[in-house]
Formats: C-alpha cells, sequence, structure tokens
C-alpha cells in the first residue's frame, strides 16, 4: 500500500490531511509527541471523522498508524524512505523542531532511491512549505542537499477546514466543519489525492484565505474575548462585533480585488460563504482556540498587520484592520503562553515597543499611529 507520511496527529492531522490521505488509498502514519494519541492509533487503526451538520455524518478513516518522534527516530527515518508523501500540520513555530528528524529522514531515503518525495506543510502561514525547507536544509551537508533537492519535491499549501479543540477526552475521533479546501502550489504532475487541488501560483489563493477566513476569525476571537463571549457563533450573534467583521472583512476585500484582481461580487459571496462558516453553532468553536498564539497573529505577514499594511501601501482603507490589531493587543488570557508574553511586553515596553518588535510597524508610521489610536479607546 502507498504511505504518507504526516507530522501533527491533532485536529487538522486527523480530521484534514490524514483523512485525505486514507480516503486516497494510503496508509498515514501519523508522527507525534502525545504518546496518548500515537499509543490509540496503533491500537484502534481506524477513527471517524464526523461533520458539524444536524445529521453529524460520519466517515471512519483506516489504514492509520502512529510514531513518536521523540522515542521512535528510526522508525519515523525508515517512514520517511518508505513514503510518497511528508506533510505537516503542526504549528508554524514548531516547524524547525521537527526539521532536523525529517532532514535524517531525507538523507537515508536520498541514499537508497531516487523516488519523488512530495513535501508539503500545511499550515496557517504563507510560504510554510518554503520555511520548512530552510530548516532542514539547515541540518544537511552539501552532498546530500543536492540529492535532496534533485529528489524531493518542497510545495507551498493552504488549507482550509475549521475543526475545533475536541470535547471527547480519549477518544480519536474528531468533529469538522464540512467544508474543506487544500490548493497545493505546483506545475509538476503530482499523484491525485483526493480533494487536493493543484494551482501554478499559490499566492492569490492563500492571501485570499488568510485575509478573508483567517482574518475575519481573528477578529471574531480577540472582540469575542474582550465581550466575554464563549464561542465564535455566540460572538458573531452580537450585532457590533457582526459589523465590525463585516468592515474589516471589506478591508481586506478592497486589497485583495486591487491585487488580485478579482471580481467584487464574487469576492462578496466569498465572504459571505466564511461568515456563514463562522455561524455554525455545532462547531462550539472556543474565541481562546481561534485568538491562540497572538505573537504569531501579530507578525508582520501574518492575519492582521499584512493586510493593514498592504492597505495602507495601495491607499485604501485600515482603520477597522488597526482596530482589530488594537484588540488583539488585549487579549490577555492567561493560559496562551504568547498571550502572556504579550502582555509582558506591552507592560514592561509599551504599545510602540510592541508594534516595532512584534508587528515590524515604525512608531512614526500612520498605521502605528491609528492602532495606538484605538488601543487606547479600547482599553478604555
Ligand atoms: N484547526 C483548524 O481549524 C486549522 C488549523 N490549521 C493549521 O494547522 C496546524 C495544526 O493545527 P491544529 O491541528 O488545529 O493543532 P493541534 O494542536 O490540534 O495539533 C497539533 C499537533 O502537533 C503535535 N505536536 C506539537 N509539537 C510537536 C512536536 N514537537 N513534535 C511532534 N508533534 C508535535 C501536538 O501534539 C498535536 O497533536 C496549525 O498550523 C494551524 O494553524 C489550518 C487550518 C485549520
Ligand atoms: O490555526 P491558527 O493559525 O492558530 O488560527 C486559528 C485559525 O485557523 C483556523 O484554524 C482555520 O484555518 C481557523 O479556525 C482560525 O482562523
Amino acid at each position: 500500500m502507498k504511505k504518507a507520511v504526516h507530522f501533527g496527529a491533532g485536529n487538522i492531522g486527523r480530521g484534514f490531511i490524514g483523512a485525505l490521505f486514507s480516503e486516497s488509498g494510503y496508509h498515514v502514519v501519523f508522527v507525534d509527541i502525545a504518546e496518548q494519541i500515537i499509543n490509540q492509533l496503533n491500537e484502534e487503526k481506524k477513527y471517524s471523522v464526523m461533520l458539524a451538520t444536524d445529521e453529524q455524518e460520519t466517515v471512519t478513516i483506516e489504514n492509520v498508524s502512529g510514531l513518536n518522534n521523540i522515542k521512535q527516530e528510526n522508525e519515523v527515518v525508515e517512514a520517511i524512505k518508505e513514503s510518497a508523501f511528508l506533510t505537516t500540520a503542526i504549528g508554524p513555530n514548531i516547524l524547525p523542531r521537527i526539521a532536523p528528524l525529517i532532514a535524517k529522514g531525507l538523507s537515508a531515503r536520498v541514499e537508497e532511491t531516487s523516488e519523488k518525495l512530495y513535501v508539503i506543510a500545511c499550515e496557517n502561514q504563507i510560504s510554510a512549505t518554503d520555511l520548512l525547507k530552510g530548516y532542514i536544509m539547515e541540518h544537511l551537508d552539501e552532498a546530500v542537499k543536492e540529492k535532496v533537492l534533485a529528489n524531493v519535491s518542497f510545495l507551498n499549501s493552504a488549507v482550509d477546514r475549521i475543526v475545533p479543540i475536541q470535547n471527547n477526552q480519549g477518544s480519536l475521533d474528531v468533529l469538522v466543519e464540512p467544508y474543506h479546501e487544500w490548493v497545493v502550489e505546483t506545475t509538476q504532475d503530482i499523484p491525485p489525492i483526493e480533494g487536493m487541488k493543484i494551482v501554478p501560483e499559490l499566492a492569490p489563493y492563500i492571501e485570499r484565505k488568510l485575509f478573508t477566513v483567517n482574518t475575519g476569525h481573528a477578529v471574531i476571537a480577540y472582540f469575542g474575548y474582550l465581550a466575554n463571549k464563549e464561542t465564535i457563533d455566540q460572538t458573531l450573534a452580537d450585532e457590533e462585533i457582526h459589523k465590525q467583521v463585516k468592515a474589516t472583512l471589506g478591508e481586506t476585500g478592497a486589497y485583495l480585488i486591487n491585487e488580485y484582481n478579482l471580481d467584487p461580487e464574487d469576492h462578496q459571496k466569498y465572504i459571505d460563504k466564511i461568515i456563514s462558516r463562522f455561524q455554525n453553532a455545532h462547531l462550539h468553536d472556543g474565541v481562546t482556540r481561534v485568538g491562540r498564539s497572538p505573537i504569531r497573529k501579530l507578525s508582520p505577514d501574518d492575519r492582521l498587520v499584512r493586510p493593514a499594511s498592504q492597505a495602507q501601501k495601495a491607499g485604501l482603507s485600515y482603520t477597522n484592520l488597526a482596530k482589530a490589531i488594537a484588540a488583539a493587543m488585549l487579549f490577555d488570557y492567561k493560559e496562551d503562553e504568547e498571550a502572556v508574553k504579550l502582555q509582558a511586553m506591552i507592560k514592561e515596553h509599551g504599545v510602540a515597543y510592541v508594534l516595532q518588535e512584534v508587528c515590524g510597524l515604525a512608531e512614526s508610521s500612520e498605521l502605528a499611529k491609528e492602532i495606538n489610536r484605538h488601543y487606547g479607546v479600547l482599553k478604555g
């Protein structure tokens, strides 16, 4: 049976990418540090993916197993040697940590075979696979690097499916929204995978997705958190926040339409569809999950700052994005490591310092001034 090795047996791993490989006739080897999930995958050899709809349709995902990347390095290397695909859904910040082991696997593989391997990072980050490739290269010597570059294709991708934190401790089953889109950038002929869409240029897809789905989601999460809401759908039922989300997506939309020559009517339909996905009450998706890792989400190329600075450059409106950035800076959720760090930075050095260090915005920029103004108002 064909094999795919997937790093990160979490929500997207089991509920989306791993499920698509299994449905496409692959045996999926999940690699994770979560001992319990790995043991369960090896014992149960299957799990269910349930759709968050009234009917709750369920699909059984079979041909799965698990490896622990800390305790079973050699087995992971073997799995990399035997696989046609290597994918990740582990979080952008974790990619540097798994790169040494992937490098080891690739080194061993290219010594034995010149069969193509496709590496695809499935993270919410622009050029995540390029970043992963860079981290891997740091662990390869020159001769091996050449072979890896000849035999391994590193493909960027965009992944879109809302998979909330699961309320079923001890079970491998995953509740997911019905909608999904996985776009992979390549001009090569690669083995077909159910649900994988191939495009020659990813930029319009990933920017449209990141600056609509993820920007919209982040706006709801940060304003919802400030309004003491628990879930995304509950927050969106608040008329003021709903208006804020629409206005912000109006700003990212104007940038996207301008940048990629999108049809404004089609783009409005895309926004409406996404807002309706956020309203799915079956997901019970927490504002603290969606707002997680605010330092990452406030970085210059991520869902809030990049569309705001791009809109500013294009002479478009960015005031609602600035307000959302200010709301993100007030996310003081104590159980989120990055939120705690962000609040400590603000307390010690002030907002202007954080805008410079985290968001890459000079104090003198109009955008920084606008964010600072909203921050003052929101903080009260
Ligand atoms: N959940 C969602 O709706 C979506 C998530 N994404 C992206 O997918 C990625 C994964 O997100 P989720 O699946 O939600 O997260 P998750 O937290 O459910 O899964 C991540 C998995 O990685 C594992 N992990 C963490 N550190 C590790 C390490 N050093 N070595 C091996 N495994 C390790 C964790 O144990 C966990 O099982 C993120 O980049 C996220 O932005 C993208 C689209 C949708
Ligand atoms: O997964 P991240 O990057 O932390 O952000 C949460 C967001 O990503 C998603 O998981 C979906 O792409 C959304 O649920 C949300 O926009």
